[in-house]
């Protein structure tokens, strides 16, 4: 998978060199590459925002360094030569911002499955929202939020979304069992995990993990999973359709 991150702050994302996704760019298996917006504004003072039309606090991303950059980056697509259109297949525009669709493990799952991801990191009061409306025609154009609070701009939430989606990408983590009873993974919450020694500070592992009985581990772990989710995430319950939270047989 091909990431390429636009940003006014390279160097926030440099995160993405460490650990697991650092270790598969250097495998070849993600490609990200990070890219400074001011690096597309031509004035002398590389102005790459303005104040709001209608008024109100704060300034807005101009345009115009915006569609250049994405302009390059679409030209410079593994997709581009999909351009004619016979596959139909656009890069993804992902959009981090307060007011997009809530990013869940559906929709990190979904965007592992894309060829070339390209993140546009928005900072002051946002983007001026014609970007959006005109990079449709080169990009499927993705605003999600990474849930109900506000940050200073979209790095961070990059960061957290790129991290989600490069994971599963197949081949960067090595074992992909480890993906399967992850939290979200089945729409639960993941059982609690526990490791030596046994018995530590007066707290003990539950007995039946120390049984060897995989079946009974296995409904136990299950019946942990609907019991947390129901205290912590009621609403993840609501979701769900019943065979899932039935002990599955
Ligand atoms: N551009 C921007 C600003 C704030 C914010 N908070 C969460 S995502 C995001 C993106």
């Amino acid at each position: 998978m091909r990431i390429d991150v636009v940003t006014i702050f390279p160097e926030y994302l440099g995160a993405l060199d460490v650990s697991l996704i650092g270790k598969a760019r250097r495998e070849g298996l993600l490609e990200i590459r990070v890219h400074d917006l001011r690096e597309h504004a031509f004035d002398r003072h590389r102005t790459v925002d303005d104040t709001p039309y209608g008024g109100g606090a704060g300034m807005v991303m101009k345009p115009e360094p915006w569609a250049l950059a994405l302009e390059q980056i679409a030209a410079d697509s593994p997709l581009a030569l999909d351009a004619e259109g016979e596959t139909g297949r656009r890069p993804v525009l992902l959009v981090p911002t307060p007011s997009g669709q809530l990013f869940r493990q559906q929709v990190a799952q979904e965007l592992s499955a894309a060829d070339h991801l390209v993140v546009a990191c928005g900072r002051y009061e946002g983007i001026d929202e014609r970007v959006f409306h005109w990079a449709q025609e080169q990009y499927e154009v993705r605003l999600v939020s990474l849930g109900d609070y506000v940050l200073n701009g979209g790095e961070v939430a990059a960061l957290a979304m790129v991290e989600a989606i490069g994971r599963l990408v197949p081949g960067v983590v090595g074992n992909p069992e480890s993906l399967v009873e992850e939290s979200h993974s089945d729409g639960l919450l993941e059982y609690p995990v526990y490791t030596k020694p046994s018995s530590w500070r007066g707290h003990d592992v539950p007995e039946i993990l120390l049984s060897g009985d995989h079946g009974k581990i296995a409904a136990w772990r299950h019946e942990q999973q609907v019991e947390r989710t129901q205290r912590r995430r009621p609403d993840l319950l609501e979701r769900l359709d019943v065979s899932t939270v039935a002990q599955e047989d």
